[in-house]
């Protein structure tokens, strides 16, 4: 048997970090729930101290998913590591994460502190850690731009104190494959118990390196790979998991080490992370875009249908991609939808599945097929979003050639009741947005807009995407329908609710609302 590579998701940690994204306590659970299915080892639920609804999101997520160990991420001080076991400390198999920054930079502007203070604060968090529990990791940020001596140093040293896992990320998406396999293996040669930790990486992709230099971090001898679905995160993002998960899979040859994902489960994860994100799966993104598995050319096509492996180096059913037996439409009933459903990796409550239902019947009388995409986007706008201050109730719009568009709206807003009114535009988007935006006082920007097809044909469901700004927030909307302006209406809507979100946490932050003592 491979030796086992151990599979830390920070989906809902570093990936929140992505610009524009802000998931909500049930969102975050519904996450955590599909990360589970997916059998990952770890999931960090979150930074505790950061916010009371990350301090909720993280200690729901401790007390109701019990199939894998929950982590909590903390600076290297008492309150932050009270709070972050405070959160998780009913989970099944807890574990705090404690960091600090051991690179000189960081040392000199960030923190102002000296290497041997950092040292101190390094060995008095894990041990204040280890007081709760023994399950601690220590991560030395910014490790990849430190002082290879001082960094060594420091890890003997947490490893000393009580940490378990120690992590050496490239916070900064800064090193190439060849230095970090020669930063972990000189680790494992100058940190004389480095036999009682395991090694974990974490790394981001500002040089587009993210995945490659976590897997030339496992030929070094890491044995933890800390990454997010779809690559989300800081910035440029982290590393993808999808992607390291099916290179170890497929090149046993080069690596021969296993995790034990659920490969099966990658594409569902990885479109539930991107639907609730808001955060778009590029086409040709490996493994789980659109794309992945597609094959345009003829000469291609010709290749894969004589013989798969011409041109496919995995089978997309292996990674989540259905071909499914179960065609879907007007005369399905609610066993076919169910089965549907699991199959794509949503378990949905009884009453979850009604809902879903009525708008499967919806829009099974307006298009002949219904397409797996149809399904999510439904699954995306019933069950997810939620809860948002605004709700599209109503939406009458009219152009053409011979009228100036006019949109009607009506729109529910947290608190207010209902608004309705009406306006102009140079298009019949225009228009909706136009009456959108008065209804809702937004202040915001329109940065992009963009709309895809989900499905083939006239009848597919359009996607719209929107990004908007406002004081400096940038966010992401996404909305699906048949009908492309309401999918647009929707899109804009959702945008506003993710501002509105944001604007919560930011004035909890301001107001000091932080959980000092819980
Ligand atoms: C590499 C990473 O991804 S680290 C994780 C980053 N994630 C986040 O920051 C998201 C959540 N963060 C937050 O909500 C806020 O930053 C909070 C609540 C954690 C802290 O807020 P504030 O107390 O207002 O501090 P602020 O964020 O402005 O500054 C950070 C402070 O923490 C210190 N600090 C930073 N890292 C560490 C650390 N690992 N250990 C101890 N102190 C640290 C900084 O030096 C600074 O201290 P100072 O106020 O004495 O100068
Ligand atoms: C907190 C640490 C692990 C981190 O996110 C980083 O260094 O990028
Ligand atoms: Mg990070």
């Amino acid at each position: 048997m491979s030796e086992r590579v151990y599979i830390f998701d920070t989906t809902l940690r570093d990936g929140e970090q992505s610009p524009g994204v802000s998931l909500n306590v049930e969102e975050k659970l519904r996450i955590a729930q599909q990360l589970e299915r997916l059998k990952v080892d770890v999931i960090e639920a979150g930074f505790p101290v950061a916010s009371p609804g990350d301090f909720e999101a993280v200690k729901r997520i401790a007390d109701e998913v019990r199939g894998l160990e929950v982590a909590a991420l903390a600076r290297a001080n008492q309150r932050d590591i009270d709070t972050a076991w405070e959160a998780i400390k009913r989970a099944a198999s807890p574990r705090i994460h404690t960091f600090i920054a051991t690179s000189d930079i960081h040392l000199k502007y960030k923190l102002r502190k000296s290497r041997e203070e950092v040292l101190e604060l390094a060995v008095s968090a894990v041990k204040h850690a280890s007081s709760y529990t023994s399950n601690v990791e220590f991560s030395a940020e910014d490790a990849t731009r430190s002082d290879l001596a001082f960094l060594a140093q420091v890890v003997e040293a947490v490893i000393e104190a009580g940490a378990r896992v120690v992590n050496i990320p490239d916070t900064v998406g800064y090193t190439v494959p060849h230095e970090y396999e020669r930063i972990i293996s000189y680790l494992k040669e100058h940190v004389a118990n480095i036999d009682r930790a395991i090694i974990s990486v974490h790394c981001h992709n500002d040089l587009g390196l993210a995945v490659a230099n976590s897997v030339a971090a496992i030929r070094a001898g890491a044995r933890q790979i800390e990454c997010t679905i779809n690559g989300i995160g800081e910035r440029a993002g982290n590393a993808a998991m999808e992607e390291i998960v099916m290179i170890l899979r497929t090149r046993q040859d080069v690596f021969p080490y296993h995790t034990e994902i659920n490969t099966r489960q990658i594409v569902p994860t990885s479109r539930l992370v991107s639907h609730l994100t808001g955060m778009v799966v590029q086409p040709n993104k490996a493994i789980v875009g659109a794309n992945a598995f597609a094959h345009e050319s003829g000469i291609h096509q010709d290749g894969v249908l004589k013989e798969r492996s011409t041109y496919e180096i995995m089978s997309p059913e292996d990674v989540g991609w259905s071909k499914s037996a179960i065609v879907l439409g007007k005369h399905s009933g609610r066993h076919a939808l169910k089965a549907k459903l699991e199959e794509l990796g949503y378990h949905l409550a009884d009453e979850e599945l009604d809902r879903v239902f009525r708008r499967f019947k919806e829009l099974a009388d307006k298009k002949q097929e219904i397409f797996d995409e149809d399904i999510e986007a439904i699954v995306a706008d019933e069950v997810f979003r939620l809860p948002d201050k605004y709700e599209l109730k109503y939406l009458n719009v009219i152009s053409g050639t011979t009228t100036i568009p006019t949109a009607m709206v009506e729109v529910s807003i947290e608190g207010q009741g209902t608004k309705r009114l009406a306006g102009f535009g140079v298009g019949p988007i225009d228009a909706a947005y136009n009456v959108l935006a008065q209804i809702t006082g937004t202040a915001s920007r329109l940065l992009r807009f963009s709309v895809t097809s989900i499905t083939g044909g006239t009848d597919a469901q359009g996607e719209v995407t929107v990004r908007l700004e406002e004081g400096g927030q940038v966010v992401m909307g996404q909305g699906a329908d048949s009908d492309i302006i309401v999918a647009a209406a929707k899109a804009y809507l959702n945008a506003l609710n993710r501002l509105e979100r944001l604007k919560k946490k930011n004035e909890r932050q301001v107001q000091g609302m932080c959980p000092a003592k819980v």
